[in-house]
């Protein structure tokens, strides 16, 4: 992946005003060509958070999205979820260095936040930095990661 990318971003009502914040940032973001929003639209609405990150890992599994950012009370179950999806790596990540690790070595297309564990503001800067690491595939690191695709493929 090379050119601007497309990013979904979903929530549960913990986390709506957090990704209503980093949806904005994505949008007024240069290197991303579209923002796709999978809910919930409010922050009254109820949508267990399982729920949203299916629909958004079902969206980057397809090829919809390049990448996803999803906020629940403490990213953790929006994580669980999306690594529920076969060709999904999901992680949630806060420190600068796991989170360029996540893209770097694991080639993770989703970044899983709590809304309840960070601040909106240092949320926004982690986003922006994640927005700006590239997986490479000629990476010593892809062999691992294909050991990871083809156990998600069973046994041949
Ligand atoms: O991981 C789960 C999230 O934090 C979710 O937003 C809240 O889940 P709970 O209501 O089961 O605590």
């Amino acid at each position: 992946m090379t050119g601007r990318m497309i990013i979904g971003v979903g929530a549960d009502e913990y986390g709506f005003a957090l990704k209503e914040r980093l949806r904005e940032l994505l949008e007024a973001d240069g290197r991303v060509a579209e923002v796709r929003d999978f809910g919930v639209r409010e922050g009254t609405d109820h949508d267990p958070y399982p729920n949203v990150g299916l629909r958004v890992a079902e969206a980057v599994a397809a090829g919809d999205l390049d990448r996803a950012v999803l906020v629940c009370g403490t990213g953790i179950g929006m994580a669980i979820t999306a690594n529920k999806v076969p060709g999904v790596r999901a992680t949630v990540a806060y420190d600068p260095y796991s989170v360029e690790r996540s893209v770097l070595s694991n080639d993770c297309q989703v970044l899983a936040l709590g809304a309840w564990v960070i601040g909106a503001e240092v949320a926004r800067r982690i986003v922006a930095d994640w927005l700006g690491y590239r997986f490479d595939p000629a990476s010593a690191s892809a062999r691992k990661i294909a050991v990871i695709t083809d156990y998600e493929a069973g046994p041949s």
